[in-house]
């Protein structure tokens, strides 16, 4: 579905319908007040009993009292419903686009889109209602005008198309900086992301002047959309406020006229006047009139985000296997550059391969293709024989697992973090063993229940627990760097268990290591993204630039 103006409004569902004749009742209310209490001014100058007249202003009066509030309380609803449905959806659709999915996207910008401009953007619904609605007590007073007399109509007409063009004006203006408003504020929160995830850094450099600066140096730009918007603003409210009391006079001149010629009564003459100001309030709708503005900014970001190409995942299940791990004629490039060229590997089920290369060569673009984190520009992988794409998604994550140098561990508590829906807590604790997670996690004092925020770790911890969490799959087992951390004597502990895997899965072994290479049945060594050589360590050894790869 496109997200549209339109799609995004019409989500505000049961509610619209309310706001719509709230607003409705209210300018019926606001036409019908001129003419009541035009009718009591004449029964009072003509002696007559005025009493059920001003019984029915009260009336009118208390229904768009109560309207008001019902509008009030709908057009909340209505926001928040619409915000909620909005976050779901972009959030089920950055999650669901994978790591390259979004990786166009500032992480800070992204959370800003979802944030402050999904809230901009569910007041679609209501903000155009409004407008639409305001336009009635308007439509209505021109015809109402018109039936008292057609020259009253056409000096009140004059007018109000003054209004509509100042309010076209202002409405397209505000559109524009609205979006110049909202993306600085998404680089701002970009900037900010940024600088918290690399605060060490930041802090050990003694940068910590300059990074400010870096961030809020986009503050002057916000300024100026600000002071821009409210320019704007004034001045469109300065051309209203002349227009009306002009389209006032104008119908009061002409009125009074009238008036003298015998053609209204006093009474229609009052209406006339009431009329006029309820046209000339046109000029009040600025702010609604922004709020269409701001949610059309919002709609747009969001859309972008909708545009991100969710990742495909097939219907087979995989059949039983040893986990043969196949790359097939795999290109990888990006719009610059080339980054993995016509790889052909076919690597044996139940093998411990190591992929071995100088920085930059490729290693970690090959396992990203191995756990299904991207697809390939051309050719494709396969598992036991099934291209991965095709594989479904529980499957796949069933199947493979990944670890990385750097995990990011998510959930409320250590056990959130290295659990599966799929697993159960005896697998997760036989995984967290043999990683030697459970060494550590047993020692903190509410243990796996130790919630993960208030739990300080080191870089080997971290991995562990990254490692126990992609432990459980049955299938391949991908480690990129995963190990880098560790001490020698744990690196080589988990490298043993992984070398005599009793449950006989493919690992591939992303490592700068040589030692981890030896232990490894097979070695696939990379250079700028070609296979240089595949064959077991000790033969590689012979070379001295395969020896160079590790220093
Ligand atoms: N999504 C991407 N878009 C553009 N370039 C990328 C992308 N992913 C990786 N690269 C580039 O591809 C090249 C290979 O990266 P990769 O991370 O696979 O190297 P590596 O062999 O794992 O290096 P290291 O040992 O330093 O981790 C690098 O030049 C990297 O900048």
């Amino acid at each position: 579905m496109t997200t549209t103006f339109g799609s995004v409004a019409r989500h505000g569902g049961g509610w619209l319908p309310v706001i719509g004749l709230t607003a409705l009742i209210n300018s019926a209310t606001m036409l019908a007040l001129p003419t009541v209490l035009g009718r009591s001014v004449d029964a009072i100058v003509a002696g007559d009993g005025y009493g059920r007249w001003l019984v029915i202003a009260s009336a009118l009066i208390g229904a768009g009292i109560v309207c008001s509030l019902i509008d009030v309380f709908a057009g909340t609803a209505c926001v928040a419903g619409t915000t909620a449905w909005l976050r779901h959806r972009l959030v089920r659709q950055v999650v669901r686009g994978g790591p390259e999915g979004s990786r166009e996207f500032d992480p800070g910008d992204l959370v800003s889109r979802v944030s402050g401009n999904a809230t901009d953007a569910a007041q679609a619904g209501p903000a155009a209602v409004t407008v639409v609605a305001a336009m009635a007590p308007p439509i209505g007073s021109l015809v109402l005008l018109a039936v008292i007399d057609p020259w009253l109509a056409a000096a009140f007409f004059g007018g109000v198309v003054l209004v509509i063009a100042v309010l076209f004006v202002f409405a397209r203006r505000t559109a524009e900086i609205s979006l110049a408003y909202q993306e600085t504020q998404g680089r701002i929160s970009g900037l900010l992301t940024e600088a918290l995830a690399g605060i060490r850094t930041i802090t050990a450099a003694g940068t910590t002047a300059r990074e400010e600066r870096r961030i809020l140096g986009l503050l002057p730009e916000l300024h100026q959309h600000g002071l821009l918007t409210w320019k704007i603003l004034a001045r469109s409210g300065a051309q209203a406020a002349v227009v009306g009391p002009l389209v006032l006079v104008a119908v009061l001149a002409v009125g009074g006229l009238q008036l003298v010629d015998g053609r209204i009564t006093a009474g229609e003459l009052f209406a006339a006047a009431q009329y006029a100001v309820i046209g000339a309030g046109l000029g009040s709708l600025t702010g609604v009139i922004g709020e269409v503005a701001r949610a059309r900014a919002g709609i747009q970001r969001a859309a972008e985000v909708f545009a991100i190409e969710t990742v495909p995942h097939g219907t087979l299940a995989l059949p039983a296997g040893p986990g043969r791990l196949t790359f097939d004629g795999v290109t990888v490039a990006t719009a610059d550059a080339v980054l993995l060229e016509n790889i052909e590997l076919d690597l044996p089920g139940g093998a411990t391969v190591a992929v071995v290369g100088p920085s930059g060569a490729g290693k970690s673009v090959l396992a990203s293709l191995a756990a299904r984190l991207r697809d390939p520009s051309a050719g494709q992988v396969l598992l036991d024989g099934i291209p991965l794409p095709a594989v479904n998604r529980h499957a796949l994550r069933a199947a493979v697992g990944c670890a990385f140098e750097r995990p990011t561990l998510v959930g409320t508590t250590i056990g959130d973090a290295i659990s599966h829906d799929a697993v159960g807590p005896v697998r997760t604790l036989a995984a967290a063993r043999a990683t030697h997670a459970h060494d550590f996690v047993s020692r903190l004092p509410e243990g796996y229940f130790t919630p993960l925020p208030k739990t300080p770790m080191s870089g080997g911890e971290r991995q562990r627990l990254g490692l126990a969490r992609a432990w459980p799959a049955n299938r391949l087992l991908v480690l990129d760097d995963a190990t880098s951390s560790l001490d020698t004597a744990t690196e080589m502990q988990i490298s043993n268990t992984l070398t005599q895997d009793r449950h006989h899965r493919t690992r591939l072994i992303v490592t700068h290591r040589a030692a981890t290479a030896a232990r490894a049945d097979l070695v696939v060594w990379l250079d700028r993204g070609r296979v240089r050589a595949v064959g077991p360590h000790q033969e590689l050894w012979q070379d001295a630039s395969y020896r160079e790869v590790f220093g």
